[in-house]
This record gives structure tokens, sequence and C-alpha cells, in this order.
């Protein structure tokens, strides 16, 4: 009947052992949160402006850039309009833009960021309210044709000539061409571009500029600058991820961004606190990208547990009906990890906020002692979360069968935007390397007999002998102390490992490599542990009703639990846990699955995810999976006509042509 909601979801959610309303508050911040992201995304709902596109995935590369940028433009107006605020501002576009990234994103996401970051007020004053009402549209680039991850490697220059007291942005070969920055291939007419400094004839390295790209009168490119789009992309293809190339491109000194570093109308280069600061933006957009993760992944098991608790499917025990799928165990054992990594990197993704908020304000005041530690911690959360929420979805996807595969189910293109977050931003491997830098240094100074402090307090605090004797093992201390013991004895083993290498003759950057598996696998470990602490921490200082705290404590229990079993060699390795507390490990996880399967539902429906913003037939609230299924597939453009027009040009002659001849 229409406006039911399907039978089994609705005694799914009657048998819930905890309020979900609850949960979400918790989330969200409280209950007045929750009214406030539900009410400002209504306005974008209910808005007709948003409404009658078809579904991005039955579009034209060009369609889809128009109608998201048409949709974003409306947004810029709609935000005047409503007076909807600086805080509201990112629920408001990301309901109207139903998630998707239009051409103007980065404008958003990096270009007005990267000012308000690296410029002088002054400058701020210049281009900040321009970019934020569009009278301007800006990409972040920085990247080339031939090095994203090396930014010292960065071959774009800017050479400050102190006779007209401008600089000269060049790309002085094919490969320093400017490629992939979104928005920039088509509509932003300025860019923050990453040029190599050279003033007074020496280089100082990558350094931001502020350079107009094209004419604010008929949008054609700036004299000297080439430009153009790179190409479709696995996913993402509203934007215009662009290239851009500079010949002599001359720009007013007072167009570098120079809140850090200066260069005097002389060409005098005024050295920054930090020569990493001019990096700041990225530190920023990295520690953004752990809440994407965690949402990524909250809409792929919101999918995917709703699904399979409408979706039956074989026979459990002869002659019974066919059970609902999520009642099988190894589907619990797909999905429930998931579903627990979601919350986990939840909470970390608001301990990652706080972090950035207290150490840059630090900085502010000029106490720079906090940049290597926010640096190490957003770059191998950034890298941590978005690997598990990456292959996460795809297990969802799976989890899924047959419909999974389709674009109804949603989840390939939540696959493939979640996926591009393990490259931008700082290539996942790199980025872990990072981490796993700052921590050998830090195992180096805790050898020395420093004590460490903030998230790696515990390299210098745990023993790396075995504790012997039983162990509670459903225990979430006993937990938390068995993967900092096995990430400070992974950390421990890749930097003597490193330094055998050396003291057998080889430089510290070959033994840094010949160790680089070793040291990846040990900052994964270090992440993983500060998930696990932070998870356990969150659930056990919380204020909240008990029913929701247990099942957030069994929650963490699995996303623990599941950690240990999954990597139970590391834990084994030097004997700190048994094959018997392994053994226990696994019996506990699967009283956790059992546990969990009737709050699952609940449990997803907390995040509170519109399904305007799942985008997903099989995620559907009312799990009205079949019937939405046959519509969706209706509107296939295959659809449009009874016979297709192939069919008079190939099939039809080609299949004439064979039957005259039997
Ligand atoms: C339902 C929801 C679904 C949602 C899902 C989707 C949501 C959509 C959201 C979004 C969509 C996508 C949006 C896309 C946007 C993308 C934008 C871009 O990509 S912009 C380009 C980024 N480019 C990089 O990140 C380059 C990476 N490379 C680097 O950062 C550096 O080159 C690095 C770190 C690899 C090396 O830097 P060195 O060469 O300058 O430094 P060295 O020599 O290695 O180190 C010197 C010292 O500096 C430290 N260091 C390096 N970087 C630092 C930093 N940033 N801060 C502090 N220290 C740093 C190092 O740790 C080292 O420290 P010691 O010497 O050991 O103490
Ligand atoms: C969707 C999307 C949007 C983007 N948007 C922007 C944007 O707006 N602006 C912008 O400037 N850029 C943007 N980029 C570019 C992005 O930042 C880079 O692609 C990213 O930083 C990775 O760099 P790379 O492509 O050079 O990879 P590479 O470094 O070439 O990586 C290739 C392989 O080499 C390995 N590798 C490289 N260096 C090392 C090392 N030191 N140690 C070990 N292994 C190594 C990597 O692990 C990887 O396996 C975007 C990219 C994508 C996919």
């Amino acid at each position: 009947m229409a406006g039911q909601v399907n039978p089994d979801l609705a005694k799914e959610r009657e048998n819930a052992s905890f309020n979900t309303q609850k949960l979400t508050n918790l989330l969200y911040g409280g209950a007045e949160k929750v009214r406030r992201r539900r009410y400002i995304e209504s306005l974008a709902f209910s808005d007709p402006a948003y409404s009658g596109d078809e579904d991005p995935v039955f579009m034209s590369r060009e369609e889809l850039y128009s109608s998201q940028l048409k949709r974003a433009l409306t947004t810029v107006q709609r935000v005047k309009e409503l007076n909807i605020t600086e805080e509201d501002l990112s629920t408001y576009r990301n309901a109207a833009l139903s998630g998707g990234m239009p051409g103007l994103a980065l404008t958003w996401i990096a270009f007005i960021p990267t000012i308000l970051q690296q410029g002088t007020e002054e400058q701020k004053q210049k281009w900040l309210k321009p970019a934020q009402d569009l009278s301007i549209v800006g990409a972040y680039a920085q990247t080339e044709m031939g090095h994203g991850t090396f930014v010292r490697g960065l071959e774009t220059t800017a050479t400050y000539d102190p006779s007209t007291q401008e600089f000269v942005i060049h790309s002085p070969t094919l490969t320093s061409t400017k490629w992939w920055p979104g928005g920039l291939g088509k509509t932003s007419n300025y860019a923050t571009v990453m040029a190599q400094l050279y003033t007074q004839g020496k280089c100082y390295g990558p350094h931001n500029f502020m350079v107009q790209i094209r004419s604010l009168e008929d949008h054609t490119p700036c004299p000297g600058v080439t430009l153009g789009d790179i190409g479709p992309k696995m996913e993402g293809n509203a934007n215009d991820n662009g290239f851009a190339r500079f010949d002599h491109v001359r720009i007013p000194r007072e167009n570098m961004l120079m809140k850090f570093a200066r260069v005097e109308p002389d060409g005098t280069y005024v050295q920054p606190a930090s020569s990493k600061l001019a990096y700041s933006n990225m530190v920023y957009l990295r520690g953004t990208f752990v809440m994407s993760a965690a949402q990524a992944l909250a809409s792929a098991s919101t999918i995917a547990v709703r699904y399979s608790c409408v979706r039956r499917q074989s026979e459990m025990k002869p002659g019974e009906p066919e059970p609902q799928i999520l009642d099988y165990q190894t589907q619990q054992y797909k999905l429930f990890p998931q579903l627990a990594a979601a919350y986990a990197f939840w909470f970390a993704a608001r301990f990652m906020t706080q972090q950035h908020a207290s150490i840059t304000g630090s900085m502010e005041k000029g106490d720079m002692s906090g940049l290597a530690e926010l640096h190490a911690l957003s770059a191998g959360l950034k890298s941590y979360t978005t690997a598990v929420m990456s292959a996460g979805i795809d297990v969802c996807r799976m989890s899924c069968g047959g419909h999974g595969y389709s674009h109804a189910s949603g989840l390939p293109a939540l696959f493939s935007t979640g996926t591009s977050l393990c490259t931008a931003e700082g290539e996942n491997t790199v980025m872990m390397l990072q981490t796993a830098r700052y921590l050998v240094k830090c195992f180096v100074q805790s050898q020395s007999g420093k004590t460490l402090s903030g998230t790696v307090a515990y390299l210098s605090a745990v023993q790396p002998s075995p504790v012997s004797g039983e162990r509670n093992m459903s225990d979430l201390g006993t937990q938390v102390t068995a993967f900092q013991h096995r990430a400070a004895r992974m950390v421990r083993h890749a930097a003597l490992q490193m330094q055998t290498e050396m003291q057998k003759g080889k430089s510290r950057e070959d033994a840094w490599n010949s160790c680089s598996v070793l040291l990846i696998k040990a900052a994964q470990a270090h992440v993983h542990s500060f998930v696990v602490r932070n998870f356990a921490e969150t659930v056990q200082t919380v204020e909240v009703e008990e029913s929701v705290r247990a099942v957030l404590t069994s929650l963490c229990q699995l996303y623990s639990l599941h950690g240990i079993t999954e990597h139970a060699g590391d834990f084994l390795m030097d004997g700190y846990l048994t094959g018997r507390d392994i053994d226990a490990a696994s019996s506990l996880l699967s009283a956790v699955l059992a546990q969990l399967r009737p709050d699952a539902v609940a449990l997803v429906d907390a995040f509170d995810l519109h399904d305007k913003m799942l985008h997903s037939v099989l995620g559907r609230y009312d799990g009205r999976v079949y019937e939405h299924l046959y519509q969706w597939a209706q509107k296939s453009p295959l659809n449009k006509t009874e016979v297709h027009e192939s069919y008079y040009k190939y099939l039809q002659p080609f299949l004439k042509s064979n039957r005259a001849k039997l």
C-alpha cells in the first residue's frame, strides 16, 4: 500500500533497545542542532528550484556539469534570500546539491580557506568578500601533470621582478602544466597557484599566488593562460577538474599570499615562522576528510543494513520462510564492522576538529610546537579513515548482491566518490609515511628519556614486555592497551630495523625506503589504536542515556574485537596476546554480532541521513525497494522508445541478411 513502510523494517524499528533520536542528538551535538539541521535541509528539499533534474547517472557529462552549476548558483542566491548563516552553510549546500560536487565546490572548500589561512588582513579584505559573494570564482591550483605528491618538486615558477614589482608566473615544461585542480577547467576566473618562488636569484620553494586566469567580462582566458578540462573521471564528473599553463603571466607583488612568508618591494624574502605554514590549508582539508569518511561509510552502511532487512533469500531451516539476509552471521560480519567504523570515525573527526582549532589557535599566537603533531595526526587519520571507508563501501556493495552493482543502489557512485579521497589531498601511502616519520622521531626521543605527550604519549608509557596471566578480553581498557602495545611494538620494530640498516652502512634515505612497508604498518597500527582509544573514551565519558551507552559500548567492542581478530598476527607476534586470548576475542565478536543484530536498523537510522542524500533505492527509509527498483529502471534512457533506433540502424539489417541466408 502506498506510503507504508516495509513491515520487516517497521518491526526492526519497534524492537530497538534504545531511542534513536537520543543517539542522533549525540552525533550532531544536541537536540537543538538536530532540529536546526533538519530545518535547513528541509528548506533545500522543498525548494522546487532543486527538483526536476533527472537522476545524474542518466545524464551526459555536459548535462551534469551545467545542471550542477545551475543548482550551485541557486544556492548562492538562496543563501542570501534565506539569511543562511555561516554555521548552516555547508548543511544547506550539501542538501541543495545532494552531495554533488559542482565546478564551484573548490571555491568553497579550498579557494576561500586558502585566502583565509594564507592571506594578510589586507588580502582578505580584497578577495574574501568577492569570493564569498561569488563575484569571483576560484580554484586551488597546486598539482601538476608531473608532480602532485612531491610539492617541493613543483615546476611552475613565480619570479619576482623588482623593476615593476610583479611576479612572473610561468610553466616551463609540459609536466609543469597544472593538472587536476577542481573547477579550473571551465568555471573559475581566479586561482591560487602554488609556484616556486624566485627572488634575488634564489629559489625559496613553493608559495601561493593569487592569479586571475579568465576575463571578468567574457570569461575568455587571460593573455598567456591556456586552460581546459582534463576529461571524465571515475566519478565527480559535474566538476571540471582542469589544466592550466602560464606563459610569463605577470601579477602584482601584492598577489603573493603573504600572511606567513613575504617578499618586500625590493625583492627581499622574509622567512615564515615555519616553511610548512604554506601547507596549512592542506592540513585543514585533510582534517575535514575524516568526517567525509565517516559520512560516506555511514551512508553505505545505512543502505546495506536497511536493504539486508528487506531482502529475504535462501532457506536457513528446511521448510521455513526465507530469512532476512541480515540474519546470516556472515552478512553481519560484513556490515557491522563498517557500521562500527562509521561511528568510530565520526568521533575521531570530532577530536580532529577540536585539535585543529586548539593547535591553530596556539599557532596564531606564535606557538608552533603543535604543528608537527597536527600534521602527523591529520595525515594519518585522513589516510586510515579514507582507506577503510573506500574498502568498506565496496564490502557494503557486495553485501547487496546483484542490486548493489546497479546504480540504483547508490553504492557504485558512493564508492567512486569516496575512493577519490584516498588520493586527493595527499596520496594515502605518502600521508601514512609522514605519520611514520613523526612516530620514528618520537620513538627516538623517548629512547633518549623524553616523556612524550598527546596522541603519542603511550609510546613511552607502554612496556614492550609480554604481560602474563588471564585477560578479560571483553574489557574495553584491556582492548585499548592491547592496541597500544601492538602499535608501540611495531613502531619500535620499524625504527630499530631502520637503525640496523643504517648501522650496516645504508644511508638514512635508503634505510627509510627499505623499511617503508614496516613503517606504514606501524603508522596504521598507531592510528588504529588512536581511533579505538578515542571511541572507547567517548562511549565511557559521554553524557547520554544508559541504553544508548550500552549499544555504543557494544559497537565499540565490535570495532575493537574485529581489529584484534583481523590483525591477530600483530598481537601474537611477541606473545602479548595468546592464542587463547584471540580465541576469546573471536567468540566475543560472534556474541557482539548477535547482540547488535536487533539494533542494526536503529543504529543506521540514527545517522539521520535523508533519502534525498542517500540516492538509493535499496536504502530507502520506507524499505519499499522492489517497486522503486522497477520504477527507477523505467527511467533508463534506453527505455525512452519501445524499439531503439540502433535496431533499425544495425540489428535489423544484420538479422534480415542472416535470415535471407537461411
Ligand atoms: C555522503 C558523504 C560522502 C562524502 C564523500 C565525498 C566528499 C567530497 C569532499 C571532497 C571531494 C574532493 C575534494 C578534492 C580536493 C582535493 C584538493 C587537492 O588535492 S589539493 C592538492 C593536495 N596535495 C597534496 O596534498 C600534496 C601532498 N604532499 C605534501 O603535502 C608534501 O609534499 C609532503 C608532506 C609529502 C612532503 O612535504 P615536503 O617535501 O615539503 O616535506 P619533507 O621534506 O618530506 O618534510 C620536511 C618536514 O616537514 C614536515 N611536513 C610536511 N608537510 C607538513 C605540513 N603540512 N605541516 C607540518 N609539517 C609538515 C615533515 O613531516 C618533515 O618534518 P621533519 O623534518 O621530519 O620534522
Ligand atoms: C578527485 C581529485 C580532485 C583533485 N583536486 C585537486 C585540486 O583541486 N587541486 C590540486 O592542486 N590537486 C588536486 N588533485 C590532485 C591530488 O592532490 C593528487 O593527485 C594527489 O596529491 C596525489 O598525487 P599524485 O597524483 O602526484 O600521485 P603520485 O605521487 O604520482 O602517486 C603515485 C604512486 O606513487 C607512490 N608514491 C609517490 N611518492 C611516494 C613516496 N615518497 N613514498 C612512497 N610512495 C610514493 C604513491 O603512494 C602512489 O602509489 C585532485 C585529485 C583527485 C583525484
